[in-house]
């Protein structure tokens, strides 16, 4: 009790450190992701006042410069495609081979007459091969600037071969195969080891399975200029710190203002709702309530600092200060039938998880502000992914009215205007009973301090992984359970991170 009651001062001591206001910070144009259309709408805007020969000089230029920082000359195969990822390409090959490595070309298509691409093949006076097969399997390095941005189709089998028999693969913005867009891999992509794309990263840098085949991804400036961008309606981001900013306790804040949580407690499955609501008091919230269905003897011993409701919900949801519900963990079907309508009807802020995933009753979910469903949840209750989960995650957002949490290595947060930020900050050690419900604790509460919607969802997946990362750190070697999330979650370090 002493350690739950010094983490919670502790935690309300860190809030009270940090001043500021609850500013959103989406413009922050570092985060911004661009499609490849979007991309080619930057590029054409930026060729009015650069020559793309020149950016395609830039690209090159940077993309050795990564290469000759991180490797001893070697024999390289540059493979070379008909598009401006192959101009690239050729750029590389001119610039290293002026380093002294031992380069040659391999032609994969014929860039168009008059193209920038082929103004940057006719720059190359070095080696062109033709047995490309036999050069893959003996050169130490192969660059990719087969397709980037362009690929429009499954890649082409042959192509598929030759990049399998490659032994280190450098892939000129994004690895050939990979759906800028979606992270699918189409037909086939090669591993790289170090991935050299430009401007601003794309979705498929981060979503998975795209993501596994960067290898260490660098994002390069290639003096394109950060106003481009405004012109363009930017839906994605990575979510990171700077995205959004977290409400800092005020002198004046009382508990109401800094946020009450309520939790409704299953009967059964008590577990659950006690893990959200140790996350929600070591977030630092104002108060934590919940609201047992029965069992409620568990809820009673769980902490001093957690507040047992012993009214029925039809009388406590009279009250106006307790906005913020979490409903799901724990619960049966029969249980959130019971209690997610009521939240509804009394315009509650309502974080759906868990037990409310059981059926393929969309509808019951209208009307909630958050639902965050794991990929074998959201099947259940949307279906099978027909596109890509980007546009599925959409799609149930618009459906719902609700910002979709869709968790996983790669935790999408998607509001229903079509805001989407990919979240790569995770440890794949969350992955363990109860995280799920840590994670709705920590939603809430960001949510209950006054956060919109999608920014306290943005924040508190962000938060999860600092905290699982933190766990890596303290526990290396034991198993991660849940609840030592709650534990490691240190607020000043993570925090201090955020501001950093
Ligand atoms: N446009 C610009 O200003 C800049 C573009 N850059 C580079 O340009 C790339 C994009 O260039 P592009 O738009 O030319 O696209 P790509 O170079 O990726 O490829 C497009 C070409 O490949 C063909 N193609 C597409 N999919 C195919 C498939 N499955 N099988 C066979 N052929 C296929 C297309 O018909 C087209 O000829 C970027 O990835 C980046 O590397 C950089 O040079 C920086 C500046
Ligand atoms: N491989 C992984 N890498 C990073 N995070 C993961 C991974 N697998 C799961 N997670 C995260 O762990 C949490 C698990 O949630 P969930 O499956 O709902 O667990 P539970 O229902 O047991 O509480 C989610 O936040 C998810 O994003
Ligand atoms: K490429």
């Amino acid at each position: 009790m002493c350690r739950v009651l010094f983490l919670f001062l502790q935690c309300s001591i860190n809030f009270m450190f940090y001043k500021g206001h609850n500013i959103v910070k989406n413009q922050n144009t570092d985060l911004v992701l661009l499609t490849p259309l979007q991309m080619q709408i930057v590029d054409k805007a930026a060729a009015k006042t650069i020559p793309v020969k020149q950016l395609m000089e830039n690209a090159g230029w940077a993309v050795t410069q990564e290469i000759l920082k991180r490797y001893k000359p070697c024999s390289v195969l540059i493979l070379c495609g008909p598009g401006n990822n192959g101009g690239d390409g050729y750029v590389v090959a001119r610039l290293l081979a002026k380093a002294g490595w031992p380069v040659c070309v391999g032609a994969i298509g014929k860039p168009k007459a008059g193209s920038d691409a082929e103004y940057a093949a006719r720059q190359w006076c070095g080696k062109t091969v033709e047995n490309l097969e036999a050069y893959v399997e003996k050169a130490s390095l192969v660059v990719d600037a087969i397709f980037g941005a362009g690929l429009t189709s499954n890649l082409d089998c042959r192509i598929a071969d030759l990049l399998r028999k490659a032994k280190r693969v450098i892939a000129v913005d994004i690895p050939s195969g990979i759906d800028g867009e979606t992270g699918q891999i189409k037909g086939y992509a090669p591993y790289a080891e170090l991935t050299v794309s430009f401007f601003r990263a794309k979705p498929g840098h981060y979503l998975l399975p795209g993501r596994e085949h960067m290898g260490v991804l660098v994002i390069k400036d290639i003096s394109i200029l950060t106003n481009t961008i405004f012109t363009i309606d930017i839906k994605y981001w990575l979510n990171e710190p700077g995205l959004w900013e977290i409400p800092r306790a005020e002198i004046e804040d009382y508990k109401y203002r800094r946020g009450a949580v309520s939790i409704i407690g299953g009967s059964q499955m008590t577990g659950a709702a006690r893990l959200s609501a140790h996350a929600a008091l070591n977030m630092g919230a104002g108060l934590v309530h919940i609201l047992p269905l029965g069992n409620n003897e568990i809820y009673s011993n769980f902490s001093a600092c957690l507040i047992v409701d012993n009214d029925p919900l039809e009388d406590v949801i009279q009250d106006k200060r307790r906005k913020v519900w979490v409903c799901g963990p724990g619960l049966s079907i029969k249980e959130v039938r019971r209690t997610l309508p009521i939240l509804i009807a009394a315009g509650k802020k309502v974080i759906a998880d868990a037990g409310v995933f059981q059926t393929d009753q969309i509808d019951m979910l209208k009307g909630t502000s958050i639902i965050t469903p794991h990929m074998g949840e959201f099947k259940r209750v949307f279906g099978e992914i027909i596109e890509d989960k980007v546009s599925a995650a959409r799609q149930a957002a618009v459906k719902t009215g609700a910002v979709v949490v869709l968790k996983g290595a790669d935790t999408l947060i998607v509001a229903p205007d079509g805001r989407v930020a990919i979240n790569q900050h995770a440890s794949a050690r969350l992955a363990t009973a109860g995280s799920g419900d840590t994670l709705t604790g920590i939603i809430a509460t960001l949510l209950a301090s006054g956060m919109p919607e999608w920014e306290s969802a943005c924040a508190a997946v962000w938060m999860h992984g600092e905290a699982g990362y933190l766990c890596d750190h303290s526990w290396p070697n034991a198993e991660m359970l849940a609840n030592n999330l709650g534990k490691a979650r240190d607020n000043a370090k993570i925090i201090k991170k955020i501001d950093n």
